[in-house]
């Protein structure tokens, strides 16, 4: 894709931007990392879990059960989606687990879903839904732990209310299974495979299927978890090695009765022919896997469209912002050098266009370095001030600007001749400021003489009783009598009483609307003088 685009670049620094510096401080991935960490539950339990050798963050918790977070996610997104139904193509991965009433199910058992729900939709903002982060954060998880690079799609929308149940059980008949994974979208074939990818992470836990698996008094295990392979950690194919070579102890092929024995109904269901090849190549086991997954992320309610697959844009400026100081606009924001270590050699030079075509250069300061995918892939980044990374470029007003390329070590980058577009048609002016007990605001927005917005109005972010994003559109009255900043600004103003308030601010422009990328609150603009 082209940037700027606010909702592909906000999903593709979530996924791509996991570690290090990052301007987005989401950072999903940090609370997989190692993947043996672990996160409260709400259940009481000790303190040595055999679950993992998580790092004690937790311990300050008074009551909690660590559980390894990163298959939670997992089994979260598998959760939500495995409601999906494909004949009337309702259900599916739309964040409808986070209603208590799903969660409340005997099919959603133990899952610890509530206390995952704070991390796992850290991100979620106007641009990125509760669905969306749970498909992140499983693909996060499983690309940190081993697992296979994973296909992501962004646009996924959240329902408003649970869907109907559909969640596969341990005791129910390999028939009813198939017909579940039908249900979903998914093959025989496809359901021995997605069963596997998944318990390749994971157990099964006494406190909630006490039949499956007995207390084991195990002081390393106090959680009394069987797993289902013996790298429960880690993604690998060894779910089907051990199966095939009959030393598994998942609980669920190998439990003491067999009417919960689902995973062995279903890896013998093809005559173990599925399960052998796994077991025979760990390449097919991730390769099917990453593709699986997808599809099972993938799975959404009819009239959701996800985008194209994202990729990492080769060269991304971030958080780029524009502010009317008086006669300079000051443009902060930073660049995005993908596949990229730390050099100091090279020469990075952004060079900015005018509205009379002039170009401008300044030469960029490394800022830090990103990774992704379990550090496979790194990034290196470049403030667009070259001295203080927190400043800015101070940039003629009268002149404006209208697009940035970079010069990295000579070669030119413009996204193939476009150039990085950037709008000065509206933009917070530096004069907005608070006053008063209680705190009230006045914001001020320049606007460029000659570009004529149809509105000006502020992006109120609230979420809805549902936690769904509502951005609400409050307009801006135009002044009679502006303010004139310069010979190339006025400003519209609106006054402000709502301290909790956040927003953007957003234009319409011949029919085409505009937002700003940076989140405001009054509460940070300086005091008024007057
Ligand atoms: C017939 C289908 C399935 C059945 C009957 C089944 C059953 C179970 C059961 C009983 C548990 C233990 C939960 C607990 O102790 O809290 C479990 C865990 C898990 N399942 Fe499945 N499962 C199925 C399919 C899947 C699929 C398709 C995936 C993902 C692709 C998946 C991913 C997981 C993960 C990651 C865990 C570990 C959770 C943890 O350790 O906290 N399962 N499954």
């Amino acid at each position: 894709y082209v940037w700027p685009n606010p909702q592909l670049d906000e999903l593709e620094a979530i996924r791509f931007d996991q570690v290090g510096f990052n301007l987005l401080s989401t950072q999903l991935s940090t609370f997989v990392t190692p993947c043996t960490l672990f996160v409260f539950d709400t259940v009481a339990g000790g303190t040595t879990s055999g679950r993992s050798d998580a790092a004690d963050w937790i311990r300050t918790v008074g009551f909690y059960l660590r559980r390894n977070l990163q298959r939670l996610i997992f089994w979260q997104a598998y959760h939500d989606m495995a409601t999906y139904n494909s004949t009337d193509q309702t259900g599916g991965l739309d964040a409808s687990i986070r209603f208590a009433e799903e969660q409340a199910r005997a099919e959603n058992v133990g899952n610890g879903f509530a206390n995952t729900a704070n991390v796992v939709f850290a991100p979620v903002d106007r641009y990125v839904s509760m669905a969306d982060s749970i498909a992140l954060a499983a693909i996060i998880a499983i690309e940190n732990c081993g697992g296979p690079e994973i296909a992501f799609r962004g646009g996924r929308l959240d329902a408003g209310e649970a869907n109907a149940p559909g969640v596969p059980q341990p005791q129910q008949s390999l028939d009813s299974h198939i017909a579940a994974f039908a249900r979903q979208g998914f093959t025989q074939t496809e359901m021995i495979g997605l069963v596997a990818c998944g318990h390749t992470f994971g157990g099964v836990q006494h406190a909630f299927f006490p039949t499956i698996v007995p207390a084991l008094n195990d002081p390393n295990d106090t959680m009394d978890v069987t797993h289902f392979d013996s790298t429960y950690v880690t993604f690998d194919n060894n779910i089907a090695v051990e199966y095939i070579a009959g030393t598994t102890q998942d609980p669920l092929v190998a439990g003491a009765n067999d009417t919960t024995n689902s995973d062995k109904r279903i890896f013998g269901s093809d005559g173990n022919q599925t399960m052998a090849s796994f077991a025979n190549s760990a390449e097919l086991f991730a390769s099917t896997c990453a593709d699986l997954y997808a599809r099972m992320l993938d799975t959404v309610p009819a009239g959701v469209v996800l985008s194209d697959v994202i990729t990492p844009l080769s060269v991304k400026p971030n958080i780029v912002d524009l502010v009317l100081d008086g006669d300079t606009i000051q443009l902060s924001g930073a660049v995005r050098l993908w596949n990229m270590t730390e050099d100091s050699s090279r020469t990075v030079i952004m060079v900015w266009t005018d509205h009379a075509g002039s170009t401008s250069t300044s030469a960029l300061t490394f800022a830090g370095v990103s990774s992704s995918t379990g550090g496979k892939y790194s990034a290196a980044w470049y403030w667009f001030n070259p001295t203080n990374p927190f400043g800015v470029l101070s940039l003629d007003a009268i002149a404006g600007v209208t697009s940035m390329s970079f010069v990295v070590d000579g070669t030119v980058e413009d996204q193939g001749g476009v150039g990085f577009a950037l709008q000065d048609a509206f933009m917070m002016s530096q004069t907005s400021c608070s006053s008063g007990a209680p705190l009230t605001g006045r914001i001020d927005v320049a606007v460029r003489n000659g570009v004529n917005p149809t509105r000006v109005y502020l992006e109120s972010i609230t979420r809805d009783s549902v936690q769904r994003v509502v951005v609400t559109e409050i307009d801006l009255t135009p002044p009679t009598n502006p303010v004139v900043v310069n010979s190339a600004y006025v400003l519209w103003s609106m006054n402000l009483t709502d301290q909790s308030m956040e927003f953007n601010l957003g234009a319409e422009i011949d029919g085409v609307k505009y937002s700003t990328t940076r989140v405001l609150s009054f509460l940070e603009f300086p005091e008024c003088s007057d």
